[in-house]
């Protein structure tokens, strides 16, 4: 197999403190077809979610070769890397990393051997119990580059891929045991895998390409650049297998209640993607017009901060009558990456990306929407950038309610005492901040503006999902904050020892 660390510099990823974006995964089934291209085509579609590193992995009917690397999509990869991975079936990521570092070897795909066979795998999501799982493994000599969860879960997987000589059943057996959020794409020479946590947290679609092959993808916005459409999501538990034999599912863990991130909704997710028939804009559109409902103020105008902030303003202007206009313009050439780790430099960040426009708000008192505020870093800048502009008044205007308690998902939001809103009331935010009125979206009116489903809204809430391990949420919460998991019984999960997972009959 090949493995390529030309660009191997080991240097400290920047901390930025904004709410970041998630990873992306992509992959694609199409032989005949330079799937390389049409991934890193596809990774282009999702870079919005990560922005630490980028990877590829193809497979080629005999090996899967890799290249991964440090940064962006368009930094990573060459016309002559792509040009070299060759294939009939290939997967990708684009990494915001929540857990193990943000070093090269915490670049996905992560890859796997067994015997002569190599898995390579992308993960979108955190899992919040693979701590005592790596333990075990290194303890039998299964080697590890990173600390990441999504390396153990590649792990895990050919270590029962091993044992039972069946890669589904590798899958299903560490899909019984990891627990957390994921959707993944797994890569053999001659498969191609996609899987999905069981309470459907982290988003996967699958889209045909044409009647050629086959793409799944973190979101519907990768099928349209690559020509695919949308057939369906992944189910929440099941395992999707393509190869030269077809498509075949079968479910690899029966589905727990419906818990998908109602954050993608509000901020992850591009505006172009649809999700349960609805676009992304289209809620955001949606949420704006009821925060108008709920929060309405008289002003002259309503700017919305980009990207996301953009959607819901101009709902807002259209349910109040107030003229929607241009207020901020964004450098479309600043990556978050750049950002630096100091409070100063955090500040600069924010002057790097975003400039007020005088023209439109010198003189006038102005509704400024934005989706969230996590630390208030970015609103405290925006509403100084705007009253040093001449703006009389600025009214702050969010499309989500406050988000109070850490994600521990898939988001790098996990230390509770770093959001804002977990520490003060919306009035000592609005003083922080500098506004002259805030408002948040309630839950209430959140939920009316997205399709029906089960969600996860923990962030917002505290009732998580999936259990939280005490060991993995040690000094993550506030005192005085419990949080509440209403699907479970109230015992911790306890995680079988991995060599005592008896395997079933292979089904391959
Ligand atoms: O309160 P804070 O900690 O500053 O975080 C909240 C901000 O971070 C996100 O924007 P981001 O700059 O990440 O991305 P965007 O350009 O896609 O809106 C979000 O849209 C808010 O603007
Ligand atoms: N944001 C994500 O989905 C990250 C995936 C994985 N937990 C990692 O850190 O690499
Ligand atoms: S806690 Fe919030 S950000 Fe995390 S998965 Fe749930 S809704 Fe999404
Ligand atoms: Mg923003």
């Amino acid at each position: 197999m090949g493995y390529d660390e030309r660009f191997d510099l080991r240097a400290t990823v920047g901390e930025d403190d904004s709410l970041h974006d998630e990873c992306g995964v992509f992959g694609v089934w199409a032989p005949g077809r330079d799937v390389a291209r049409i991934t890193y085509f596809g990774l282009h579609a999702l870079q919005h979610r990560g922005q630490e590193s980028a990877g590829i992995a193809v497979g080629n009917g005999r090996s899967v070769l890799v290249r991964k690397d440090r940064g962006l999509v368009s930094q990573v990869f060459t016309d002559a890397d792509l040009s070299a991975l060759n294939g009939k079936a290939a997967i990708g990521h684009v990494r915001y990393g929540t857990a193990g570092g943000g070093g090269f070897d915490a670049a996905q795909p992560h890859f796997s051997l067994i015997d002569d066979v190599t898995i390579a795998l992308a993960h979108n999501g955190t899992l919040v119990n693979t701590t005592g799982v790596r333990r075990e493994l290194v303890q039998m000599g299964v080697p590890f580059r990173s600390e990441t969860d999504s390396e153990v879960a590649c792990e895990l997987i050919g270590y029962f891929t091993k044992k039972s000589g069946h890669l589904r059943v590798g899958i299903r057996h560490a899909m019984q045991m990891i627990e957390g959020g994921y959707a993944m794409v797994l890569l053999r020479e001659n498969a191609l895998y996609a899987f999905r946590d069981p309470n459907g947290i982290r988003p996967l679609v699958i889209g045909a390409l044409g009647t050629e092959g086959w793409v799944v993808a973190s979101e519907t916005c990768a099928l349209d650049i690559v020509g695919a459409t949308f057939v369906r999501d992944v189910r929440p538990g099941e395992i999707v297998r393509i190869s030269d034999g077809g498509i075949l599912s079968e479910q690899g863990l029966e589905p727990r209640p419906e818990a998908q991130c109602i954050f993608e909704d509000v901020y992850f997710s591009r505006p172009d993607t649809v999700i349960r028939g609805r676009s992304i804009y289209s809620m955001r559109y949606e949420m704006g017009r009821q925060l108008a409902r709920e929060a309405p103020v008289d002003a002259d105008l309503v700017i919305g901060v980009p990207d996301s902030g953009m959607p819901p303003a101009e709902g807002y202007a259209a349910q109040t009558g107030i003229p929607f206009g241009e207020g901020l313009i964004k450098n479309r050439y600043v990556a978050r990456t750049f950002i630096q780790p100091t409070q100063e430099m955090r500040e600069m960040g924010v002057r790097m990306k975003l400039n007020a426009l005088s023209d439109n708000v010198a003189g006038r008192r102005v509704v400024m929407v934005d989706d969230s505020i996590v630390r208030g870093t970015t609103s405290k800048q925006i509403v100084r950038m705007l009253k040093e502009a001449g703006a009389t008044e600025v009214h702050v205007r969010i499309n989500c309610p406050e988000v109070k308690w850490p994600c521990f998902y898939g988001i790098d939001t996990d230390v509770q005492r770093q959001l804002i809103s977990a520490n003060k009331s919306v009035e000592e935010v609005r003083d922080y901040i500098g506004a002259d009125s805030l408002a948040f979206l309630s839950l209430e009116g959140l939920r009316r503006c997205v399709p029906e489903c089960g969600y996860c809204d923990a962030c917002y809430t505290g009732r998580y999902p999936v259990r939280i391990p005490e060991a993995f949420s040690a000094g993550k919460f506030l005192d005085g904050f419990a949080p509440t998991f209403p699907y479970d019984d109230g015992e911790e999960a306890s995680v079988p020892p991995v060599e005592d997972v008896r395997m079933d009959a292979p089904r391959d």
